[in-house]
């Protein structure tokens, strides 16, 4: 059994690529960054640390890499041959790695079963992104594709930091994991992949997983930063950036449980395991990180915007998660070019286009007018700081 994974990073490495290779696949991973392509292409192993309570060690092996874009021609004909195909690149990225899996679907023979392809990214219903994306490639027509490919949702739930420098292959990442998979899609063929869960209806788990993990994350990291905070333990550690996070997923609970019909025990079970995960002194993980690309996380149905419109929709004022959106609007770092971008638009648009601009909320919305004022007070803000 053959699996592409596309995205040799944090979460490929520490986990798909991981529970991909412990169900018996080879892996062949594809990424863009060369130095990591080497590296997993001299390699015969890495190891996976699993850190918190009941630590581990985990030997994953039986991989080759390669290079996505200088080597395409090879990994069409490796998409051509295998069985499932994976991503872990970003949701933005998925336009990128299209066009090579719609050429390994077009090339595949029709003896063979149908590829089985599941983006593993944070967001919703990702797969369908990049399903959307591939379909969409020159001679690639949705016809097609039918019948040679399948194309499943799944929620991802591990927290991965990046690693630190000196440890080469190896990845260090929280003991927890959950790989939520959307099984319908398979019509009866699901993969037998032991780590993962097979659900007939994923929208619950992938908007419980995204407003719960996601949401609270980002809030730690926001908050955090504010606070001059580096690690998210640290951020955890500190009380009021707890308590501020502890409201926010007040928050999202009374919307899951409103919404999905979760029990609210049930709902708060999650939320009290998730603040022990995010308090793991053991992971290296920082505000920087888990704050990364702060327009993604403040786009219309994402983790912040997402469940407080639909909140507002329902006539609660979310003003936990108002606060932890403003906090997102505070943060800064010079190497990450979403914050920079975020920067600039807080610069030059009025406070209503900057609010349309960064949220996609419509002037017309519950939510729109409790943001702009967010937005407005951050410009004035902005505007007073030292150059
Ligand atoms: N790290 C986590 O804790 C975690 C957990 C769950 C889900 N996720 C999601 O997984 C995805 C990846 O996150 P990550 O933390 O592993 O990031 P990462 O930056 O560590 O890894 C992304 C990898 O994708 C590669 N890449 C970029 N463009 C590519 C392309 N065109 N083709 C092939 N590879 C390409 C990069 O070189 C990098 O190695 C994101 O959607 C993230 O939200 C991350
Ligand atoms: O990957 P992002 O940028 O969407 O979010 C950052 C973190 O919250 C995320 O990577 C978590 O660690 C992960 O989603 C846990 O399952």
């Amino acid at each position: 059994m053959k699996a592409v994974h596309f995205g040799a990073g944090n979460i490929g490495r520490g986990f798909v690529g991981l529970l991909l290779h412990d169900a018996g696949y080879e892996v062949v991973f594809a990424d863009v960054a060369e130095e990591l392509i080497a590296q997993l292409a001299a390699a015969d192993g890495y190891s996976v640390h699993e850190v918190g309570e009941n630590p581990a060690v985990r030997t994953v092996n039986n991989f080759r890499a390669m290079n996505s874009t200088t080597q395409e021609a090879e990994l069409i004909a490796e998409i051509a041959t295998a069985d499932i195909v994976t991503t872990a690149v970003g949701p933005h990225i998925l336009k990128f790695v299209a066009p090579a899996i719609a050429k390994g679907i077009a090339a595949r023979d029709s003896g063979l079963a149908p590829l089985q392809v599941m983006a593993c990214e944070n967001a919703i219903n990702a797969t369908d992104i990049l399903a959307k994306e591939v379909a969409s490639q020159p001679g690639a027509a949705a016809s097609a594709l039918d019948g040679k490919a399948v194309f499943a949702n799944t929620a991802v739930d591990r927290i991965v930091p990046n690693q630190e420098a000196g440890q080469g292959l190896d990845v260090t990442v929280e003991t927890f994991y959950e790989w939520v998979i959307d099984r319908t899609a398979f019509a009866g063929a699901a993969p037998a992949i032991p780590g993962a869960t097979f659900v007939d209806d994923l929208s619950p788990y992938i908007e419980r997983k995204l407003f719960t993990v996601n949401t609270g994350h980002a809030s730690a990291a926001y908050f955090g930063f504010e606070a001059g905070l580096e690690k998210i333990s640290e951020a955890m550690a500190d009380q009021d950036v707890a308590e501020d996070v502890r409201a926010v997923l007040e928050e999202t609970k009374q919307l899951l449980v409103s919404k999905h019909g979760f029990s609210n025990d049930e709902q708060e079970a999650y939320v009290q395991k998730i603040l022990v995960r995010f308090s793991n002194p053991y992971l290296p993980d920082t505000v920087n990180r888990v704050g990364r690309a702060p327009l993604r996380k403040l786009s219309r149905h994402e983790r912040f915007i997402g469940p407080a419109a639909e909140l507002a929709e329902r006539g609660i004022v979310p003003e936990a998660l108002l606060g932890a959106i403003a906090a997102a609007l505070r943060f800064t770092d010079p190497a990450d070019a979403e914050a920079t971008e975020l920067a600039g638009i807080l610069a030059s648009s009025s406070p209503a286009d900057a609010t349309a601009r960064i949220t996609g909320l419509e002037p017309g919305h519950p939510l729109f007018n409790a943001v702009a004022t967010l937005v407005e007070e951050r410009q004035a803000e902005a505007a007073k700081a030292p150059a």
